[in-house]
């Protein structure tokens, strides 16, 4: 491995967990190419070195002191050196991303030997060096500040509270939302229900006094009843505390509305971004994980958005209004007291929060982990059986399953903690408050009734406060888990339109690969400067080895990636100019591995155009000869193909593939290895078929295959060797005429193995 790729953080920062060090660390300079004019002391210097010392890890270097001349010097992008090297042979950095401040900011490290690469890959903020680039994908996404989608702990604390601003700025847009006014007027009235109830809530406590205070009278000297005494109190004490709980619910009721409405519009974002993002992304995330990452991130919002509206702002109404009765009724010690709690209470609860909260991230890396195990191995149901790796999986589930366990035990105990010293601060300030009421009494400035009145006013704080701590607590949570959501819809998609694209217009469907460079990895390049043309509405077929490169040609055309080097065109439009949406509706492709829904054939079949007709749905199954196949079933057309199609043979699952296609019926088609999996008699009816199909409408079509009797009447055969154009193209017989790799390989379709005849 020659390149890799990593980020400086200072070392100061507390999040970069210690971790074990690289083979290099030690003291040394990194030497920055200055102009004079930006150098720090305005001297006129051509190089700066800085210097850095024990500990480090190759990303962790005190940079700080450049702040100032920063950003002059990273918009120069020539290499910083490092002496001694940072890390196994690292000694050049390139700045390759300027975040807020140097925390952020992304280098390419690079070995001393190899220079430096155009389209490398920018990875993601990370305080580890990279594991060996051959596990990195060239194509990966870059997202600036917030790589761990799965919640693993890697920001700053300064970092995490911008980040968690910066979500609650958002959801408050859900909660006022600009032109609705349906929404507005649920906010609106959910925070009347709000304050209503607060209002009826401290009322209680006053009647109650009323009540004591007149019951401690000498009901035998006065006389009169219960009524009498106190029946409007009584029955006030207990109006104002159904009042009070009612108009909660009604509030909960009115508010559900507005936090499902922004559940639904967050989680349709993540979703349409998802589906947006390229292929890579999701070749290179792992699903469970990613759905449960979505999955908490939407229960959250909820939470955030009730508890900014319910719970944060009506807990210092309520705790002004009782310290603001508790002064006047009793004098400024109550008061005194409670605020002093008050305050004790959410700081405590603040600074524990904060501390536990990085035994929350571990347990949710740990329950995403567990889940992507899961997924993975029942995903892969067969393969486990296949293998008997029945206690293997069940083994690494445990493992995955043990770090949440220990996570969520450091989760519990320090919450036992935070209980704890909660209730020893508010029995504190009761015990007190006790105290000068029962001083008040027997001073005779206090009635029973107001001493009961004071225990309950604070009393009744207990629960808005208990709330606070929890609250925090699950804010806290909510926020994190949001933020992953949040960050999956900011990841960059690789492959977009650009601003001016305009839509593909075909003029009959050439395709041209004009000098064409690809690699999924920057050190294994797939095609090198390939050229070739596919001309419009001909046959034409591509044929190499194994791993040669040719699904990737389709993957290309598709844009499922970009080129690194040359162009692709169609009807002499660059790919890359024109819309996707028009590009992929061209294209019509029959992949090696027919991806199908767990749902019924008809469903499958359907996908090609969701508004075919069920007759068109009939006509194409016939002509890729699967009808009479699915009439045998006894569900027919409603039969489910199981997950991934694997309840449907693998030459019926390709059939499926081919009626899509036909149902889209695009101008441009591709057949990648489309009918491997079926038998010779049922393959040359439906090739058959096919062919009459696209001469019949002209169509352009590419067929990739390893079987060349499938290809040999193609008006035109491509032959890749070695990520290159073995020979010029030709059709059958001048390829067998020339003599050249194609000819080998047709005496080896019969004689030898084909693997053989291009090595
Ligand atoms: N997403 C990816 N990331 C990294 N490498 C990849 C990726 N997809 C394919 N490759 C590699 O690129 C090479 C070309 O793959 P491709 O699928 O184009 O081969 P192919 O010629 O179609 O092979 P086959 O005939 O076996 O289907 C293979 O070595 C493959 O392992």
């Amino acid at each position: 491995m020659r390149l890799s790729s990593g980020v400086i953080v200072p070392k100061q920062e507390p999040q970069v967990e210690p971790g074990p060090l690289p083979e290099y660390s030690s003291t040394g300079t990194v030497t920055l190419p200055l102009h004079p004019s930006s150098s720090p002391s305005g001297s006129p210097l051509s190089e700066y070195p800085i210097p850095y010392s024990r500990p480090i890890s190759a990303y962790a270097i005190n940079f700080r002191m450049l702040s100032p001349c920063l950003p002059r010097l990273l918009a120069r992008a020539a290499p910083w050196r490092s002496s001694p090297p940072l890390s196994r042979g690292v000694t050049r950095l390139y700045p390759l991303r300027l975040g807020r401040g140097f925390a952020s900011t992304q280098f390419l490290l690079q070995n001393e030997s190899s220079g430096p690469k155009k389209g490398l890959p920018m990875f993601a903020r990370s305080e580890k060096l990279p594991a060996p680039a051959a596990n990195k994908p060239m194509h990966s996404e870059s997202v600036s500040k917030t790589p761990n989608l799965l919640g693993e702990p890697t920001l700053t604390t300064q970092e995490q509270r911008r980040a968690d601003w910066g979500i609650i700025k958002e959801m408050s847009t859900y909660l006022w939302p600009k032109g609705n006014l349906g929404v507005k007027v649920r906010v609106g009235l959910s925070l009347g229900l709000l304050v209503g109830a607060k209002i009826l809530n401290v009322q209680v406590p006053f009647y109650f006094k009323t009540i004591i205070d007149s019951m401690n009278v000498d009901f035998l000297a006065l006389g009169g009843t219960v009524w009498t005494a106190a029946g409007s109190i009584i029955v006030a004490y207990g109006l104002a505390r159904i009042g009070s709980t009612a108009f909660q619910e009604i509030r909960n009721a009115v508010f559900a509305n507005v936090a499902q409405k922004a559940i639904r519009k967050v989680a349709c974002n993540v979703f349409d971004h998802l589906l947006r993002l390229d292929l890579n992304f999701h070749l290179t995330r792992q699903t469970g994980g990613l759905s449960r990452a979505i999955d908490r991130g939407t229960k959250g919002i909820s939470f955030l958005l009730t508890s900014m509206v319910f719970h944060i702002f009506p807990i210092f109404l309520e705790i002004s209004m009782v310290c603001g009765i508790l002064t006047y009724k009793f004098g400024p010690n109550f008061a005194a007291v409670t605020a002093a709690t008050m305050l004790a209470y959410t700081v405590f609860t603040i600074k524990t929060t904060a501390w536990r909260t990085k035994f929350r991230k571990q347990a949710n890396a740990a329950d995403n982990k567990g889940a992507t195990v899961a997924v993975d191995s029942l995903i892969n149901y067969e393969a486990v059986k296949y293998f008997n790796n029945e206690k293997y999986e069940v083994g690494r589930y445990d493992k995955a399953l043990k770090g949440y366990e220990s996570a969520s035990i450091k989760v519990a105990t320090s919450l036992a903690f935070l209980n704890l010293g909660q209730n020893v601060i508010f029995s504190s300030a009761l015990t007190a408050m006790m105290y000068l009421a029962c001083h008040g009494v027997i001073d005779g400035n206090l009635t029973v009734g107001d001493l009961v009145m004071a225990n309950q006013l604070v009393f009744q704080l207990s629960v808005p406060l208990n709330f606070l701590g929890s609250v925090y607590r699950e804010l806290r949570q909510s926020l994190l888990d949001m933020e992953t959501l949040f960050n999956l819809q900011k990841v960059n998609i690789a492959v977009k339109d650009k601003p001016d694209a305009k839509p593909l217009e075909l003029k009959g469907g050439e395709i041209r690969f004009e000098n064409v460079t690809f690699g999924y990895h920057p050190d294994r390049a797939i095609l090198k400067n390939v050229t070739f043309t596919i001309p419009a509405g001909k046959k034409t077929a591509i044929v190499g080895p194994s791993g040669c490169g040719k699904s990737t040609i389709l993957r290309l055309l598709f844009r499922f990636y970009d080129v690194q080097g040359g162009r692709i065109l169609i009807d002499g439009q660059d790919i890359r100019d024109v819309t996707l949406e028009s590009l992929r509706r061209s294209i019509g492709v029959v992949p090696q591995d027919t991806p199908l829904f767990n749902n019924t054939i008809e469903h499958n079949i359907h996908y090609g155009r969701i508004d075919a007709t069920a007759e068109q749905v009939l006509h194409v199954s016939k002509r890729a000869r699967i009808h009479d196949t699915i009439s045998t079933f006894p569900e027919g057309y409603q039969t489910m193909v199981g997950e991934r199609g694997m309840m449907i043979s693998g030459g019926e699952k390709q059939r499926l593939a081919v009626s899509r296609l036909l149902l889209k019926d695009p101008p441009l088609l591709f057949f990648d290895e489309a009918t491997s999996a079926l038998d010779t008699h049922t393959e040359q009816a439906l090739l058959g078929n096919i062919s009459s199909i696209l001469k019949e409408k002209e169509r352009t079509s590419v067929f990739v295959a390893h079987r060349l009797r499938t290809i040999f009447d193609s008006d035109q055969i491509i032959v890749l060797r070695d990520g290159s154009v073995a020979e010029p193209p030709g059709t059958h017989e001048q390829l067998i005429n020339s003599g050249g790799v194609y000819s080998s390989l047709w005496a080896g379709e019969f004689f030898f193995p084909f693997q053989n005849a291009l090595s």
